[in-house]
């Protein structure tokens, strides 16, 4: 999951706007008032002398969710570097029987005119369907990807990229094809579950007659404002999750993570994209909540409460993998999935991971249907995810509570200027 320390600052940095809102709606005052308030009641319900010491700088003051608004036009899409919102939809489309590269650049440019009015928080044009008509963007971001299924069938297969090869079977697979792949992928994500959820709504009808739902997975992430401590996010396991991703600050972040602009030859078009590789990994949480907190922290080789490595010093200390306990034991264990993981330990391969957390209802013998709708970016995924993912297969200490239900790899453009659309490149290129 992408950083999401020090919020504020990290979404100027990527872009992000806050739009001067006047007209905020009586409800959204209310809201925030009601959120202040009820921080109020917990210092005061603490007792006099805690109620002091409760008003500390720490505290973030809490802000305008609805007003803060991404990008939709630049080098890059929106919804990759920046912080994964407390709302997402993840789709994945099939062209219809007869569509073909014409029809599809037209869904493409239909896609992205939406995506933009949305994005700024202005109605979209045409039919609306309501849903969102009272909010502002509310950080909305709406990315699209080509999954390698599409170029055949639009008549492109020169111009798939060679990164877009199946990716190899793992044994901890138990993959549901119905839920796997696609020739088309989208990701919305946004701080406000119905602006999220209208975006998803705009963008399947419009799709109608081009392209047919393929499977949809919906998630989620802690609200802006939830914590007077805003701190990387946690997952349904409990973990501080998406500390030791690349920072948008380190001098090879878009190395890392962005396909680099004097890219030449058949996948020319994708300069200035990313490739998404994502997992539906269910976690086994009726197991791991047996395990002692002792040995949950071991099995990730990370503190529980705070997210410090085990090596020792606080969430953000570089972890130390030679480090020795007392005893004379690695302090971060063999097998502790962020040893498995690290970059050091696989030839430098890393990541951007930033996911959404998933529940959808409970299974026959009672378990939740949860765990994590895991979204990994990268320049190539045979530099990220699937040396890292060979390593973990082998079985690190947290695979035994995990199970990969479906699979899908995608080629996601570069972003576009105004008056252009996404995937234009590939499809007028
Ligand atoms: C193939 C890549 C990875 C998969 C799949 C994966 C699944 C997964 N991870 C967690 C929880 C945590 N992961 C953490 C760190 C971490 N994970 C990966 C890769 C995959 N994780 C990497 C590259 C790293 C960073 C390693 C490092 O350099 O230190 C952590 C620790 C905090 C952090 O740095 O993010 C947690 C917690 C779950 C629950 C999960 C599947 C559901
Ligand atoms: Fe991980």
């Amino acid at each position: 999951m992408a950083d999401t320390t020090d919020k504020v600052e990290q979404k100027s940095k990527t872009g992000q706007t806050n739009i001067a809102q006047p007209a905020l709606s009586r409800r959204r005052l209310l809201g925030t008032a009601g959120a202040v308030g009820a921080a109020g009641l917990v210092v005061g319900g603490a007792g006099g002398a805690f109620g002091a010491e409760a008003l500390r700088d720490d505290v973030a003051p809490l802000s305008g969710v609805g007003t803060a608004a991404l990008p939709f036009h630049g080098t890059h899409q929106s919804g990759i570097a920046d912080p994964a919102q407390a709302h997402g939809h993840l789709v994945a489309f099939d062209l219809a029987p007869g569509a073909d590269r014409k029809a599809a650049a037209a869904l493409l440019r239909r896609w992205s005119d939406t995506a933009a009015e949305l994005m700024a928080g202005r109605a979209p044009k045409g039919d609306d369907t309501g849903i969102a008509l009272d909010a502002g963007p509310s950080s909305l971001s709406v990315t699209f990807g080509f999954g390698r299924t599409f170029f055949d069938r639009t008549g492109l297969t020169g111009k798939r990229p060679a990164a877009l090869e199946p990716l190899p079977a793992f044994t901890a697979d138990a993959l549901d094809p119905k839920r796997s792949d696609g020739d088309l992928w989208v990701q919305i994500g946004a701080d406000d579950g119905l602006v999220a959820f209208h975006a998803l709504r705009l963008l399947q009808k419009q799709a109608d007659g081009t392209a047919r739902l393929r499977w949809q997975m919906n998630g989620f992430n802690r609200t802006p404002g939830a914590t007077g401590r805003p701190m990387t996010a946690r997952n349904l396991m409990g973990q501080v999750d998406g500390t030791n991703n690349p920072k948008t600050s380190d001098g090879d972040f878009a190395a890392k993570v962005f396909v680099p602009d004097d890219r030449k030859g058949a996948d020319a078009w994708m300069a200035g994209g990313s490739y998404a590789v994502v997992r539906r990994i269910r976690m086994l949480l009726d197991s791991w909540e047996q395990l002692s907190l002792d040995r949950q922290e071991k099995v990730i080789g990370r503190r529980k409460s705070d997210g410090a490595p085990l090596s020792g010093g606080t969430e953000t200390t570089p972890v130390d993998l030679d480090k020795l306990g007392p005893d004379g034991s690695l302090a971060i264990a063999g097998d502790a999935h962020i040893r498995v993981a690290a970059p050091a330990s696989n030839r430098g391969a890393a990541m951007l991971r930033r996911a959404f957390s998933y529940h959808d209802g409970f299974r026959d013998d009672g378990a939740p249907d949860a765990g994590l709708l895991f979204v990994a970016w990268q320049a190539d995924p045979l530099k990220g995810f699937v040396p890292v993912q060979r390593k973990l297969d082998r079985g690190d200490g947290l695979s035994r509570f995990l199970r990969h239900e479906s699979s899908a790899l995608f080629a996601v453009p570069g972003g576009c200027a105004e008056g252009e659309y996404v995937g234009q490149r590939l499809l007028e290129g």
